[in-house]
């Protein structure tokens, strides 16, 4: 029940929208019961004067329109409440879900390569659904709840204090059992949730790790891992199923005495004629309608759980910090079509609206995207956690504009840990990143990436067109400079050769393509976006070498002129670097020219022959 309310206060300070449906619905419910007593009062009434004065139908018709037009307008309130109810949990779900795929973007790469993928993707489509229910359904009953059982028993205690008593006893137990009830269903609600993330992660990988699965031939043992994530799923819901069953029969049973005994205790001083029928009539209607909003809170119980177990995680989402730079002030303006068949849509979703203004940066002079600028690395130390010893220490090293610079260490030294800080994708434990003199961190980041091309070993190719994915890296490229940069690449021939040219679908992951055609299409990516830094994570380091040197052309106009940045695992990139860095554990422990460097016995000497060794093998 804690964990309601804090969910509760989390929703309305993310979501302002949240406040009017708590607003329309607290009006609505109240209204609601102040009618209510009065629908009992002239159905009371019309009742004692037929049956018990024989009043004729003329004396009692004015009170059966009246009350025609109450049970009227509580049913057309009963279905605004529902409506809007629903209209603005359905809006609160949609604004909810763009926060946190927003957000889930800006958290970065290194953020969502720590957490499961398939657990993400779960909450997000999933638990915002089970949210759409807490919220039209769970939070309306819930102010119901608490709202029409106090006007009732307002009314009840100025008409009959006896029955007034009973229902003051009744309901503070019936509260005490289900915080009792709700606390046990919290924990049980909050396991299910885990196992159906376990189960979607588990999925996901498999699904990715299948041709290392059938490789191994251990699909089968997979499957039945599977299963075991899916028995612990179904009998963790069955655990929350049986909490939610318990809270109802609790509800119903102790509504049900509670109304016994009051209309014993009316109906006794009924026969001793202690009391009117009037009164003990209209008191008897008004009793189950006391409980009845505690009752259908108990039905929706299990629905309000399973949403707020996943607000709990929407927030813990919502409120982790990027280790990287973020861009403050931009936002995206409509709602993440998540399954948009163009990735262009999403980039001009990321665009920030015409005439906007981007706060709350307020930039000093970054120069043009096109002018040169010398990166400094200054004692720049970094940890993945405080807790652990740092990846990197103490890195102080400039690069100068125009300069080819190759990064060059044994495995796990800290190369691309370098190049993600320089990203902006992690920012430095100490120490500082300069452009220019200027911190990195004082950059819009945006601004800052505009002016870099990435190439990797493994380049991400999306669901979409060939002409979609090249112009991710400039969306407003025209056709003859998209044709250039894959020609230059030498993806154009391969590309008119598919059954719709550029306009071909491409398949998630790039399905259906050659590494050596999806790398290309980097280049060919790259070649447009036309930054002035480049940094490459050897591209080409899987590929065979004789596509490998069709595609020398392409990487070489790509690195003319610019500031490149190569982590070097060939002898051949090396070759090409004005400068080479040597790392080891974290530390730059050598650099200068191919020749500095041989001339001293030292680590880039050892790495050199054991390249050659490898290059020649
Ligand atoms: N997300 C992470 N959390 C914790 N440690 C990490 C993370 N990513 C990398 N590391 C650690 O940081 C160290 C440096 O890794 P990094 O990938 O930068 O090395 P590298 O020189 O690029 O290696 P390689 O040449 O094999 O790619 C390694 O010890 C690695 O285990």
């Amino acid at each position: 029940m804690k964990e309601i309310r804090i969910h509760i206060k989390q929703l309305v300070r993310q979501i302002p929208m949240v406040r009017v449906l708590l607003a329309v619905t607290v009006g609505v419910g109240l209204t609601s019961g102040v009618l209510l007593i009065l629908q009992a009062y002239y159905l009371a009434r019309v009742v004692n004067a037929v049956f018990l004065e024989h009043a004729p139908l003329h004396q009692v018709s004015p009170w059966l329109w009246i009350l025609f037009g109450l049970i009227i307008t509580r049913g057309v309130l009963t279905w605004l409440d529902q409506a809007v109810a629903a209209h603005l949990a359905v809006r609160v779900k949609t604004d909810l879900r763009r926060r946190l795929i927003a957000h889930l973007l800006r958290l970065g790469p290194v953020w969502s390569a720590q957490e499961q993928r398939g657990e993400l993707v779960n909450t997000a489509m999933t638990g915002i659904e089970q949210l759409e229910s807490f919220l039209s359904r769970y939070l309306p009953q819930m102010a119901l709840s608490a709202l029409m059982p106090l006007a009732i028993f307002g009314f009840v205690l100025t008409r009959d204090s006896l029955t007034a008593f009973i229902l003051a006893v009744a309901a503070p137990l019936i509260v005490f059992f289900m915080i009792l009830i709700g606390k046990a269903a919290e924990s049980a609600s909050s396991r299910q949730w885990q196992q159906l993330s376990l189960l979607a992660a588990r999925f996901l990988d498999v699904l990715e790790g299948l041709t290392t699965l059938k490789i191994f031939g251990r699909s089968k043992a997979r499957a039945e891992w599977m299963g075991r994530a899916s028995e612990a799923y179904r009998l963790a819901t069955m655990r929350t199923l049986r909490v939610a069953f318990l809270s109802s029969f609790l509800l119903e049973l102790f509504a049900t005495l509670s109304t016994a005994v009051v209309a014993v205790t009316l109906g006794l001083r009924l026969v001793a004629d202690r009391m009117p029928f009037f009164t003990a009539f209209l008191i008897l209607l008004l009793t189950p309608e006391f409980f009845q909003p505690l009752r259908a809170l108990g039905s929706e119980f299990h629905a309000g759980l399973n949403g707020v177990t996943a607000a709990g995680r929407i927030f813990e989402i919502l409120e982790a910090k990027s280790p990287g730079l973020v861009q403050d002030g931009w936002k995206i303006q409509k709602d993440m079509r998540v399954s948009c068949a163009s990735y262009n849509d999403i980039h001009r979703d990321l665009q920030p609206k015409q005439g906007a203004k981007r706060e709350p940066w307020i930039p000093t002079h970054h120069g043009s995207r096109n002018e040169p600028f010398t990166i400094d690395f200054v004692d720049v130390t970094f940890s993945y956690d405080p807790g652990l010893p740092p990846i990197l220490h103490d890195i102080n090293l400039t690069v100068r504009p125009g300069e080819t610079l190759a990064l060059v260490g044994p495995s796990g030294a800290g190369k691309s840990t370098l190049l993600d800080l320089l990203q902006g994708f992690l920012r430095p434990t100490a120490g500082e990143i300069l452009i220019n003199g200027q911190a990195l961190s004082d950059w819009p980041i945006d601004e800052w990436r505009r002016r870099m091309a990435v190439l990797r070993q493994h380049t991400h190719i999306f669901a979409g067109t060939v002409m979609d994915n090249l112009r991710l890296a400039r969306p407003n490229a025209s056709m003859e400079e998209v044709i250039s940069a894959a020609r230059t690449a030498k993806a154009h021939d391969w590309i008119v050769s598919l059954p719709q040219g550029y306009n071909t679908p491409l398949g998630e992951g790039g399905y259906g393509l050659s590494g050596g055609q999806i790398q290309r299409l980097a280049v060919a990516r790259a070649l447009l976006k036309d930054a002035p830094l480049v940094l490459l994570d050897e591209p080409t380091a899987h590929l065979d070498p004789e596509t490998e040197s069709s595609m020398q052309e392409g990487i070489t106009r790509l690195l003319a002129g610019r500031t490149v940045i190569v982590v070097a695992h060939r002898l051949s990139t090396v070759n090409r670097a004005n400068r080479i860095i040597v790392m080891e554990d974290g530390k730059i422990v050598e650099q200068g020219s191919q020749s500095e460097l041989m001339a001293v016995q030292g680590m880039y000497r050892r790495l050199r022959t054991a390249y050659a060794g490898g290059e020649e093998a």
